[in-house]
């Protein structure tokens, strides 16, 4: 029971990162009367110009995060992003805040080594073999000892950035200096991984509830340098990949509680499911839902964290997306071809509104439908090539 937006008695929702995902979750958010408010680091990020309220700070500077959220008093914290201020999250939800899904998931997936340790470690999952290096030299024992190629990411980072495969010894060098340029803080780690040569890779949503755990159809995509290029849905699987997909799922949701979707990213190989990573909010390759399913990836997560039970999941059709991504940076310019895009049939285009461009940053994603996910595919790689950037 609640409120309007905006009245005394509004819950508030505060999303921490308000990129296009943001975006989504700030609109189901409204559409079940909730008041938003959107944090990022730059003005005019596709969340804040569909929210109430924004703030632009620095994600990563604790006080500044705090000030906000004293100032504000939201009901629900909304972590959109991996890189911020999380031991600031966990103080203060000790303090009685309410963190999404907990500011201990958090805390333990912004970085690479917290999740990696716990889903290895102390969970016993299947992951590819890993080291952590703090310099150039360590990095070159860490290699020595998994072999080549190898793959090396920033321990803070995400989408790619800093993520390099890397072929031989001569190339460690340029992988490490391009790790040290990617990564989001001011943390010279790495994390260093045996390459594995999967059939295929999905993204398993899994939704904790007031209803228990749900999981969505698995999301099959294919990423290019580190970042998603395409997604569909469902991902078709063998009875005994899906019941290992699952079971890991559920391992290390229920290891971090709270309610919310996660997105877990599991590569399929023939000795099995291996686990990669999780994110406990929506995903990227989850967009494709906003064309599949009754309720999206974002639907989904706003009714868990309300408290709102989610008693089944329908897939209404397969489905793709695919994204534009900019190939320079750019403050002047337009995306055309949107008329191109939309006459393709069972396609939708959503542009995130990004107030600048740079290389390889995700401006736009189309999504389509059909009566089987290699033809939903097909419209939505014709439909994205009709899209373009013009820069001045
Ligand atoms: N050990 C590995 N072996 C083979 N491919 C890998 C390995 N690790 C990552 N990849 C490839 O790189 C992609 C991105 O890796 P990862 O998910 O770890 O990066 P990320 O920066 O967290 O990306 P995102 O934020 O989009 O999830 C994976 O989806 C996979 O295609
Ligand atoms: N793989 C994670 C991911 O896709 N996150 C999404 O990208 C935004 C950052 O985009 P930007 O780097 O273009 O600002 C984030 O805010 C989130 O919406
Ligand atoms: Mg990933």
């Amino acid at each position: 029971m609640y409120g309007s937006p905006l009245s005394q008695q509004a819950r508030k929702m505060m999303i921490l990162g308000s990129g296009e995902l943001g975006k989504e979750v700030v609109l189901e958010a409204q559409r079940l009367g909730v008041e938003t408010i959107a944090v990022d680091r730059y003005d005019n990020a596709p969340a804040m110009q569909v929210a109430h309220r924004k703030y632009v700070t620095d994600m990563l500077d604790g006080d500044a995060i705090r000030r906000i959220i004293e100032e504000e008093r939201p009901d629900l914290i909304v972590p959109e992003i991996e890189a911020i201020a999380t031991e600031t999250l966990l103080a203060l939800e000790a303090e009685g805040h309410h963190v999404i899904p907990t500011a201990r998931a958090a805390r333990l997936t912004m970085d690479r080594e917290g999740i990696r340790r716990l889903a290895a470690e102390t969970l016993g999952l299947p992951t590819a073999p890993y080291r952590f290096a703090d310099s150039l030299d360590e990095l070159r024992a860490a290699a020595a000892e998994l072999g080549f190629p190898c793959v090396i990411k920033p321990i803070m980072s995400s989408s790619g950035k800093g993520q390099s495969v890397c072929r031989s010894e001569a190339e460690l060098e340029s992988c490490w200096n391009y790790a040290m340029e990617g990564g989001r803080a001011k943390k010279a780690r790495i994390i260093v991984e045996g390459f594995v040569t999967f059939d295929s890779e999905i993204t398993l949503l899994t939704v904790r509830s007031v209803s228990g755990t749900s999981y969505c159809p698995p999301i099959g995509h294919v990423q290019k340098d580190g970042d998603y290029i395409e997604s569909w849905q469902p991902h078709e699987m063998s009875e005994a990949h899906i019941r290992e997909a699952e079971d890991i799922a559920l391992r290390i949701t229920e290891e971090l509680g709270g309610y919310g979707i996660y997105g877990v990213e599991l590569f399929l190989t023939p000795d099995g499911v291996l686990f990669s990573e999780v994110s406990p909010r929506p995903h990227d390759t989850g967009m494709v839902t906003m064309a599949t399913q009754d309720l999206s990836e974002f639907a989904l997560h706003v009714r868990a964290i309300l408290g709102f039970p989610i008693p089944a999941i329908r897939l209404l059709t397969p489905g793709a997306s695919h994204t534009l991504k900019a190939d320079r940076e750019s403050a002047e310019f337009r995306i055309g071809g949107i008329e191109e895009a939309l006459s393709v049939p069972n396609t939708q285009v959503r542009l995130f509104g990004k107030p600048e461009t740079k290389t390889g940053r995700r401006m736009a994603v189309v999504l389509s439908s059909s009566v089987d996910v290699e033809a939903a595919r097909d419209l939505a790689r014709t439909a994205a090539e009709c899209l373009h950037i013009d820069y001045k």
